[in-house]
């Protein structure tokens, strides 16, 4: 995370004017600045050498007005105390835009996970379930992936956590694989909403996408399966992709899933046979109808904004726009799908792997994606309505108005804002 672009301060003032955008008492965004516990932890992890090396963690609980707290795990070497308790308030509004039973969290260590041994990583993965194992469980906190983290990982997690309790509580993590009580379309769940809110973003602004131009930065798990659903179920071009070592681009439009085959062998997309080399910075710039972010915080800013060439800017990424950038594109008329309404599919899937779990009956993928859709739909309807009557706020604003109303609500009826709010 940049230094100079703190994204807990960011969405601090984003609740602050929301609170006062809907008249709520200054209360409300007092508990809502805050999380109610971040814990911190440090993880002593034996390595492949016989050395002991020292990994710090943390773990953020943002709200759970609405339910158990929420939220992936990330691992990364920018991690720090304040993207996590950012990223665990993001979860808090982006569970109540999808109307889900949940609050918000998130969980983080600083750790480049590529420089460790597959023994390492689970040792780690342990390590730090162990760690936060007293304030987790299915009706209190349940992680999933994010960066850095995926369905092995979690498997892991989950398997140290029935350690710890001495029974399976498969409800506990989320994102889990299959044959361990995940749910059939999690893996895809986060690219999905985010093409099913680009579908009726689209829908609402006469955009077709049958060979409309896609440009997507990260090509890890939430960025390179939106490119392979927009080019395979909608037709799009998707033109460039981006990931931590460079850019691919050509403009007759990239083959995904030879180039997901391409990554999958090499670790880059640099390279691409029949692709151009670009720097990331060019990516951002290339004249598009969907630009995609789909990697981390800060990288749309008042530095590049107005150099962006899109219709439309899906955030698969939590927190790519900085609030400068977002006055920009909004004057620039540049439909920005906020990360709160646009990658909330995959956060909706694991609310659906956690009934399965607690049910122990099992959906379709068809039933799942289904499900999904509509969740996502009428959260898209809800935000978009909300922007269109006020005229005078953008898509994020709403989607803030929409949670942060949710969220009173929750707060309000538990008695947690006396009787003057
Ligand atoms: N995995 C999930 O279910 C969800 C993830 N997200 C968010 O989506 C974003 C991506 O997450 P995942 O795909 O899960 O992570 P991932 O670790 O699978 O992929 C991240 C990708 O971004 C690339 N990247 C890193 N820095 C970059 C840069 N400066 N320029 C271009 N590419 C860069 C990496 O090389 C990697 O390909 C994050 O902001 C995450 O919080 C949001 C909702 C759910
Ligand atoms: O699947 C989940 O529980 C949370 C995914 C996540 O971390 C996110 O939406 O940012």
């Amino acid at each position: 995370m940049s230094q100079e672009i703190n994204c807990f301060e960011i969405v601090q003032n984003l609740i602050d004017d929301c609170v006062e955008k809907l008249g709520l008492d200054r209360t409300v965004a007092e508990i809502l600045r805050e999380p109610q516990r971040v814990l911190s932890v440090s993880i002593p992890v034996q390595m492949d050498d016989g050395s002991i090396k020292v990994f710090k963690g943390f773990r953020s609980q943002h709200n759970n007005a609405c339910g158990p707290c929420k939220g992936g795990i990330r691992f990364h070497p920018d991690v720090s105390m304040d993207e996590v308790k950012a990223l665990s308030t993001w979860m808090s509004l982006k569970c109540a835009v999808v109307n889900l039973p949940y609050g918000g969290g998130k969980g983080g260590v600083i750790v480049n996970h590529k420089e460790l041994s597959p023994n390492e990583l689970e040792q780690l993965c342990r390590g730090y379930i162990r760690a936060i194992a007293p304030v987790l469980g299915a009706d209190m906190d349940v992680p999933a992936p994010d960066v850095g983290t995926n369905g092995q990982t979690m498997g892991w997690m989950m398997d140290e956590f029935a350690r710890y309790r001495g029974y399976n509580e498969f409800g506990v993590i989320t994102g889990k694989p299959i044959i361990v009580g995940g749910s059939l379309g999690r893996v895809e769940a986060t690219s999905r909403g985010c093409v099913f809110t680009i579908r009726q973003a689209a829908k609402a602004t006469g955009l077709e996408l049958k060979d409309a131009t896609v440009v997507v930065q990260g090509f890890g798990n939430v960025g390179s399966i939106a490119a392979r659903l927009l080019s395979r179920e909608d037709g799009c071009k998707v033109l460039a992709v981006s990931d931590s070592t460079g850019a691919a681009y050509d403009p007759n439009g990239l083959d995904i899933a030879a180039l997901e085959k391409f990554k999958l062998e090499t670790g880059s997309v640099v390279g691409f046979p029949g692709s151009k080399n670009i720097t990331t910075e060019e990516l951002l710039q290339l004249e598009c109808d969907i630009l995609v972010p789909a990697a981390l915080e800060n990288q749309i800013t008042g530095e590049n904004a107005d150099k962006i060439n899109a219709k439309i800017v899906a955030e698969g990424a939590n927190g790519p726009t900085t609030p400068e950038a977002d006055n920009i594109l909004a004057k620039r008329n540049i439909l920005v799908l906020p990360d709160v309404l646009a990658n909330a599919g995959g956060v909706t899937v694991s609310y659906f792997e956690w009934v399965q779990n607690q049910y122990g009956y099992y959906w379709t993928e068809e039933e799942v994606n289904e499900r999904l859709e509509r969740k996502m739909v009428e959260a898209f309807d809800s935000v978009y309505s909300l922007y269109k009557e006020h005229g005078d706020i953008n898509m994020r604003g709403a989607a803030y108005m929409v949670a942060i109303k949710r969220i009173y609500e929750a707060m309000k009826i538990r008695g947690w804002l006396g009787n003057k709010a």
